[in-house]
C-alpha cells in the first residue's frame, strides 16, 4: 500500500457506474484503489471484465465478504437498492466513510421509503446518519459525513435545474412538470425486455407514470429548498435508444415579477462558484457532457406563456453517480473539490 494516499475499495464493480468509478479513483492522484468485488466474477482480473483496463486496472475482483479485511478508508458501493442497506448494515461500524449509488438512504424516513420502494427497511438507523449527496446544495454537510447517499440520476439533472428558482421563490412550487429522458446505461448491466436495445429502439415511450421513485426523492429535496414546505412535481421517465447521458427538460409557472434577465442572472450566480455546473447559451444536447464531470444547464423564460422551461444534460454515469461520488469524497476527505477531476473539461 501506498503511505498517505487514501485506500478505497468499489462494492459491486461488474456494473456501468462501478467500472466508471474504478476508473476515476485508479486517476486520482490521492487514492490507491485497494479492493473491487463481484458476487458473480469473484477471481477475475477486474480487466478480464472490463479490458479497456487491460494493464492498468488488473486487481483480482474479490467477493464482499472479503472488504472489512481490507483496511479501506473509504466504501462506495456500486449495487443496486434494496441491497445496499444490508452492507451499509454491517460495515458502518468498521469506521469507513460509505458512498452509497443506491437509493436506499435518500429518503427522509423508511416509513417514505417502504412507500415507494415497496420494501420495508433493514436498517431504518441509517436515515440520520446520511448525507445528501449533492455537493452544489450540501457541500458542508458533506464535509462531516460518515454515509452519503449519491443523488440518482433523474434527481441529480431535475435539482440542478429546480433548486435555484424554488430556493429564490421564482416560480409556483405546485407546477413543476419534469420530462426526463436517460440512456440504457441508467437501467444497469443486466438487460430487461423492457430495457432491451430492439426494444427501445423501435419503441420510444414514458414509464413509471405517476409512481416513479424518484419522483419522491425530487419533491423531497426541492422541499428543503423552501424550508421543508412541501410540494408535488409531476416526473416522467422515457428511456432514449442511446448508451449514456439524461436530458431533463422541467416546466414550471413563473411567479410575478420573473423575466428572462432575472432568471438569467438568479441561475448564473447560483453556480457561479460551483465547477461542475455550467450555465449555457442554449438548450443542451446529451453529446455537450458526453464523458464529462459536469452538469450543463440552460434557464429559458417563455414570455408568452409566463412559464421557465429548464433544460439540464448529464452523462448518467458520471455527474449521475460516479464523478459526484468522487466529488463528495473530496469534500469528506478535505480535498479541493476537483481533485482527480480535472483531466475532463471544467468550467473556462
Ligand atoms: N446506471 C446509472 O446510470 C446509475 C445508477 N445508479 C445506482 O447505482 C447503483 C449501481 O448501478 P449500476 O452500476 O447501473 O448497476 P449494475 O446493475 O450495472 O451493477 C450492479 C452491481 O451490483 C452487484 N451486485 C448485485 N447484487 C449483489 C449482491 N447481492 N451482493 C453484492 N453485489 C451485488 C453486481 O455485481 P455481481 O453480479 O458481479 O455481483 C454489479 O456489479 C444502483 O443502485 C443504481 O440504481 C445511480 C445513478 C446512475
Ligand atoms: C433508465 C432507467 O431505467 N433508469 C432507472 C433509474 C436510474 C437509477 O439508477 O436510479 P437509482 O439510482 O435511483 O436506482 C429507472 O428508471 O429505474
Amino acid at each position: 500500500m501506498t503511505p498517505n494516499k487514501i485506500k478505497a475499495a468499489i462494492v459491486g464493480a461488474s456494473g456501468f457506474t462501478g467500472s466508471e468509478m474504478a476508473r476515476l479513483l485508479h486517476q486520482h492522484p490521492d487514492v490507491e484503489l485497494i479492493g473491487i468485488t463481484s458476487e458473480s466474477h469473484t477471481g477475475k482480473p477486474f480487466s478480464t471484465l472490463h479490458p479497456q483496463f487491460l494493464g492498468s486496472i488488473d486487481l483480482p475482483l474479490i467477493s464482499a465478504e472479503q472488504v472489512p479485511d481490507l483496511g479501506a478508508e473509504v466504501l462506495f458501493l456500486a449495487l443496486p437498492h434494496r441491497v445496499s442497506m444490508d452492507y451499509v448494515a454491517r460495515w458502518h461500524e468498521l469506521g469507513v466513510k460509505i458512498i452509497d449509488f443506491s437509493g436506499d438512504f435518500r429518503l427522509s424516513s423508511p416509513e417514505v421509503y417502504a412507500e415507494w420502494y415497496g420494501e420495508t427497511h433493514r436498517y431504518p438507523a441509517g436515515f440520520g446518519q446520511a448525507v445528501y449527496g449533492l455537493p452544489e446544495l450540501y457541500a458542508s454537510e458533506i464535509q462531516q459525513a460518515d454515509l452519503v447517499a449519491n443523488p440518482g440520476c433523474y434527481p441529480t439533472a431535475s435539482l440542478l435545474s429546480l433548486a435555484p428558482l424554488v430556493q429564490k421563490d421564482l416560480i409556483e412550487p405546485d407546477s413543476i412538470i419534469i420530462d426526463a429522458k436517460s440512456g440504457l446505461t441508467g437501467a444497469g448491466v443486466k438487460a430487461s425486455a423492457g430495457t432491451h436495445f430492439s426494444e427501445v429502439n423501435e419503441n420510444f415511450k414514458a414509464y413509471g407514470l405517476g409512481v416513479h421513485r424518484h419522483t419522491i426523492e425530487i419533491e423531497e429535496q426541492l422541499s428543503r429548498q423552501r424550508g421543508k414546505q412541501p410540494l408535488q412535481v409531476q416526473f416522467t421517465p422515457h428511456l432514449l435508444p442511446l448508451d449514456r447521458g439524461i436530458l431533463v427538460t422541467a416546466y414550471a409557472k413563473a411567479k410575478a415579477g420573473l423575466d428572462a434577465a432575472r432568471l438569467q442572472e438568479t441561475v448564473a450566480s447560483f453556480y457561479a462558484d460551483k465547477p461542475f455546473v455550467h450555465v449555457v447559451p442554449e438548450s443542451p444536447g446529451i453529446k455537450t457532457v458526453r464523458g464529462s464531470h459536469f452538469a450543463a444547464v440552460h434557464p429559458f423564460f417563455d414570455q408568452r406563456t409566463g412559464r421557465v422551461i429548464m433544460t439540464c444534460a448529464i452523462d448518467n454515469l458520471l455527474k449521475g453517480a460516479a464523478s459526484q461520488a468522487l466529488h463528495s469524497m473530496n469534500l469528506m476527505f478535505g480535498l479541493p473539490e476537483t481533485r482527480g477531476l480535472e483531466q475532463l473539461p471544467l468550467k473556462p
